[in-house]
């Protein structure tokens, strides 16, 4: 099985090329790491895991006046992703929103008071250790110093960075029962270059799978490593457009939110998950121009499509991965 290795941010700046060979030998090959001692801190977590809890314990009623917009990705959606690996609805709530462009898709003072203002940090705190990450991932590749920043500009219009609150009902032992087929969150990879993905102690059921070879690829190996939470410890993976962006180097693997078994805590599940995404008009194209150039908002219409079409062949075939 996979080791998910755990990667030790503390004295960041005296130890920058000792944690980019740990960050890049991570994601030549799992795609996944946990990382220790970061610069965000446990209240900022905490915070913002309240703050989503209040959100989704919210009536329907109030939470559709945020309803999910496809085009925006952008929203509340309640029981409604389907992957094309498990053909199924994924048991799950979420909330998306991006830093500065869906404002009205952040939840009001007077409907969820201090949601704003605990999202503001927490985003800001995402963003700037996604940067400092993002860079350790430049000099790896041979891109210049600070490469990835102009890419990830959260001041410009086109913007695409994303925290998404995720909510996962908890369940009944007949649930659990019954749960043949279905999973709290489908197998999947992330389109973005990097996410962040903060999980609470005990709330288990992520798992990943190693092994994928190229970006364009649409099919996930069998063997699957937990990626148990560990307190204060931020699991981060590798998504799609950087996988694109390094010409297959760096590993944007599969991964799954599978439901609780029987004998396991059967509670709910809270998770955020913080999701960079370059602007939509920066140009993404690796070192050794594998792929030809893409724009970062053509990437996600390109990504968003192959998935339509995953899911339209899914109503004539079985699933392509029996996850
Ligand atoms: O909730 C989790 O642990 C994983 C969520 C995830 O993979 C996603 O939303 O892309
Ligand atoms: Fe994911």
């Amino acid at each position: 099985m996979a080791q998910v290795p755990i990667i030790d941010l503390s004295n960041f700046p005296e130890r920058k090329q000792e944690v980019t060979q740990q960050l890049l030998s991570a994601a030549l090959d799992t795609g996944f790491f946990y990382l220790q001692h970061h610069s965000i801190s446990l209240a900022t977590v905490d915070e913002m895991f309240d703050a989503s809890s209040k959100f989704f314990s919210l009536s329907d009623s109030v939470k559709a006046r945020y309803a999910f917009e496809k085009q925006r990705n952008a929203g509340w959606e309640k029981l409604a992703q389907m992957r094309p690996s498990t053909g199924t609805i994924d048991q799950k709530e979420s909330l998306s929103i991006s830093m500065i462009t869906t404002p009205d898709k952040i939840p009001t003072e007077q409907a969820c008071p201090g949601f704003a203002v605990s999202a503001r940090t927490f985003m800001e705190q995402c963003q700037s250790l996604s940067l400092q990450l993002l860079d350790c991932f430049a000099q790896g590749l041979g891109f210049p110093a600070n490469y990835f920043d102009p890419h990830h500009d959260v001041t410009r219009g086109d913007c695409q960075q994303t925290l998404r609150c995720l909510f996962y009902h908890g369940k009944t032992d007949a649930d659990v029962k019954a749960a043949a087929g279905l999973w709290r969150a489908g197998a999947h990879t992330d389109f973005d270059t990097l996410t962040l993905l903060f999980q609470r102690p005990g709330e288990k059921g992520l798992e990943m799978c190693a092994g994928r070879q190229a970006c364009t690829d649409f099919a996930a190996g069998d063997e699957w490593t937990p990626v148990d939470p560990i307190e204060g410890a931020i699991a981060v993976n590798i998504g799609d457009m950087l996988m694109r962006w390094s010409d297959d180097r760096l590993k944007s693997n599969y991964h799954r939110v599978r439901m609780p078994r029987a004998g396991e805590y059967l509670g709910p599940r809270y998770s955020l998950a913080w999701f960079n995404q370059a602007n939509k008009e920066s140009i993404i194209q690796g070192p050794l121009k594998r792929y030809p150039p893409v724009s970062g908002g053509q990437f996600m219409l390109d990504a968003m499509q192959r998935n339509y079409e995953a899911l339209q062949r899914l109503t004539k075939e079985p699933a392509v991965c029996a996850a």
